[in-house]
């Protein structure tokens, strides 16, 4: 189960995060986006060269520490298909690296369009008899908010190519109290009801760790949410997005984790991919102070699971 293996990369790694590979031209080194304008010209294909140069830096940097990335397409989409093509090759290159991708496309449609989400991004597509899987990853972030007929394609290709899902229960932006916290029939809050059908789509992807392939999405800025959900959640994964940028800390991701120090891995992009900027250090060594980075997450988010 896809899910097992990222739980393998942390248990290895010792280390529950996650690095997002945001990628906007304002957070690139001047240096990789001249030489990538001066190779394809100031154009989206050369916008699109830079982007896959700095995440390359970062994975090589990143790899050895860190056990996974989550590339938000909406940073290569913004790009036209040559951004898409990074998005690709950024996939394609993580794994080569032995990290665990997370799509961040948030998908959600009707199941027959579910389908085709469900292939291009966790699965095959067949093109005169020739297999292709688009864009290669390990899972995929979607949007529950369409019900079991949205998500059974998903776990189909999912049980088939050994992929996952991430479904947001309760996203980590200030708004999302407006609809997520209301309560419905029974006196639950949507969070929770969402999260409560996570666990039914995920009794069809069980894992060798307790936690099955269909995990939910909750933010670093809600620790009281965190901490509901991880008791009332005891098979779903949580990819917590929020830490550093947002305004999250390691205090407030420590109830996302279960007694074994499992049961979460937390996301950090921009705090990661601008650390040279806050550092002060030279662009050249934005990788490095990256790394600097992810080391100090991983060691307060450490320190946070022991004091609980
Ligand atoms: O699904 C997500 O990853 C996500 C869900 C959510 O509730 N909040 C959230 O910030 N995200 C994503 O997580 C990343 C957070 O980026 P930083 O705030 O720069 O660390 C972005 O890619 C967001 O799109």
């Amino acid at each position: 189960m896809a899910l097992d293996r990222l739980i393998k990369n942390i248990l290895e790694k010792k280390n529950p995060t996650v690095a997002g590979l945001d990628p906007k031209l304002d957070y690139i080194p001047d240096y990789i986006k001249e030489q990538a304008f001066q190779e394809h010209g100031c154009t989206l294909e050369g916008a699109a060269q830079a982007l896959l140069t700095f995440n390359k830096g970062l994975i090589d940097a990143l790899c050895d520490i860190v056990p996974a990335v989550k590339p938000q397409c909406a940073y290569y989409e913004m790009y036209g298909w040559q951004g898409m093509r990074a998005l690709k090759d950024t996939i394609t290159y993580a794994r080569e690296k032995g990290m665990f991708v997370i799509t961040d496309g948030k998908r959600n449609d009707i199941g027959s369009t579910m389908e085709a989400y469900a292939a291009a991004h966790l699965g095959e597509i067949q093109v005169a008899g020739e297999r292709f899987a688009p864009f290669g990853g390990d899972a995929l972030t979607v949007n529950g908010y369409l019900g079991t007929d949205g998500i059974a394609p998903l776990l189909k290709v999912c049980k088939e190519k050994d992929t996952g899902i991430f479904v947001l229960a309760k996203t980590s932006n200030p708004s999302s109290s407006e609809l997520q916290n209301q309560e419905v029939q029974g006196g639950e809050p949507v969070y929770l009801v969402m999260g409560k059908m996570c666990e039914e789509w995920g009794k069809e992807l069980p894992g060798k760790y307790g936690y099955s392939g269909v995990g939910a999405v909750v933010g670093a800025t809600w620790p009281e949410q965190l901490a509901e959900l991880r008791k009332e959640l005891p098979h779903t994964f949580f990819l917590v997005p929020g830490y550093g940028a947002q305004g999250g800390g390691a205090k407030d991701v420590a109830g996302a984790f279960d007694e074994k120090g499992l049961g979460a891995v937390v996301n950090s992009s921009r705090a990661l991919m601008c650390a040279y900027k806050k550092e002060g250090c030279r662009p050249e060594d934005y990788a490095m102070a990256a790394r600097r980075e992810a080391i100090r997450m991983r060691d307060d988010i450490a320190a946070a699971i022991a004091s609980v």
